[in-house]
């Protein structure tokens, strides 16, 4: 478990801060937000790699806040592995061993074991300058493993490796937490890794944290126009309600089931059904035409003007052909009342 509470970290040209966040133990956690927000700060101040201006952190029921690194059992795991280049794998691994009550027999049967678990047998002796982006981000891991630390922190360990290998080490960090319920705190700029193993994630944005929950939650349903734009909503528009209508922006809207006091509509891009204008789009069905189309291989995003407002849709490639939707074009419009979230 990790508690971080009333955290600040003042730097001079950036605060962090206050941050609360609670990582249940077995949790596996993402931080995600834009470049800058602070969400190495955040991993940093618990591992005591940062002075802490304000607050405090507990790992495992323990407050950490004063300690050193080596004395809080967290173990790190960077994006560029920061394995130290003169020494051997094998010595890589047993490295923070002398610092965590010695070398005793019990840390040598942990690291043969993860060893054995990570398929590091046969590298041992190999310098690491030698290895893989995944082998090396294999070895980084099992250093950090190696000293049985009660949460594991990830800052951003995959987004240096090419995808195959990434998609290799996003099942090893899955395997690997299932199967020991190690807690894990991982920094991430990949949607990926939030859908696929993060049990919550937090949005950063400016050194604060503006949205905490499940993936699922906070790509539906977020709370803040910020957070609808960084998990990619792209239609985020004013708007009102008027005689049970929904007006957003120019475009009269069926009212979606959410109620209360709102002032934006958020629809994810492919959540707009773009039709071709012959086509029965029923009740719902607004005549818009397509301003500009980029075709990105298998989907295309289509921004399509409809009573003066922008709205942007993905579609399938296949489809667009199919349809011969071209520039200039004119259309329809379906967008499902369900599939529009107010904030
Ligand atoms: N030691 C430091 N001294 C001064 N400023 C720092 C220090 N460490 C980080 N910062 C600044 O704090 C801000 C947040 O940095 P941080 O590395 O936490 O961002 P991030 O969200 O992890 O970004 P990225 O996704 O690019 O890694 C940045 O403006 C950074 O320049």
């Amino acid at each position: 478990m990790i508690r971080i509470e009333n955290l600040s970290v003042r730097l001079p040209g950036f605060s962090l801060g206050p941050v609360d966040l609670c990582v249940e133990e077995g949790e596996f956690f993402c931080l995600l937000g834009p470049t800058g927000s602070g969400k190495t700060l955040i991993l940093e101040s618990v591992a005591g790699l940062v002075r802490v201006s304000h607050g405090r952190i507990m790992v495992s029921d323990r407050n950490v806040t004063g300690l050193p690194p080596e004395r809080r059992g967290v173990g790190i795991v960077y994006q560029d592995c920061a394995l130290f280049p003169h020494l051997s794998v094998e010595k890589n691994i047993h490295y923070g061993l002398r610092y965590h009550n010695g070398v005793n027999s019990d840390g040598h049967v942990r690291c043969r074991d993860l060893v054995e678990r990570l398929g590091l047998a046969h590298l041992l002796s190999r310098s690491v300058t030698t290895l893989s982006g995944g082998e090396k981000q294999r070895v980084a891991l099992a250093r950090a493993l190696a000293t049985a630390p009660s949460v594991l922190l990830l800052d951003e360990p995959l987004a240096a490796l090419d995808p195959c290998f990434r998609e290799e080490i996003r099942d090893l960090f899955r395997s690997l937490h299932s199967e020991t319920g190690i807690t894990v705190l991982m920094v991430t700029h990949d949607f990926t890794d939030a859908h696929t193993l993060a049990q919550r994630v937090a949005i950063l944005h400016d050194g604060r944290i503006e949205q905490t929950g499940s993936a699922d939650t906070v790509f539906r349903k977020p709370a803040t126009t910020f957070v609808a734009d960084f998990v990619g909503m792209q239609n985020v528009l004013p708007a009102r309600v008027e005689s049970g209508i929904l007006i957003v922006d120019g475009l009269n809207l069926a009212m979606p089931a959410e109620n209360g006091h709102h002032s934006f509509a958020a629809i994810r891009p492919e959540h707009v059904h773009v039709l071709p204008k012959s086509h029965d789009a029923g009740e719902e069905g607004i005549p818009g035409r397509i301003r500009s189309i980029v075709n990105q291989g298998l989907f295309a995003e289509l921004a399509v003007e409809a009573s003066g407002v922008t709205v942007k849709a993905v579609m399938l490639t296949s489809s667009l052909m199919e349809n011969e939707f071209r520039q200039g074009g004119q259309v329809s419009l379906r967008i499902d009342p369900a599939d529009v979230h107010l904030i």
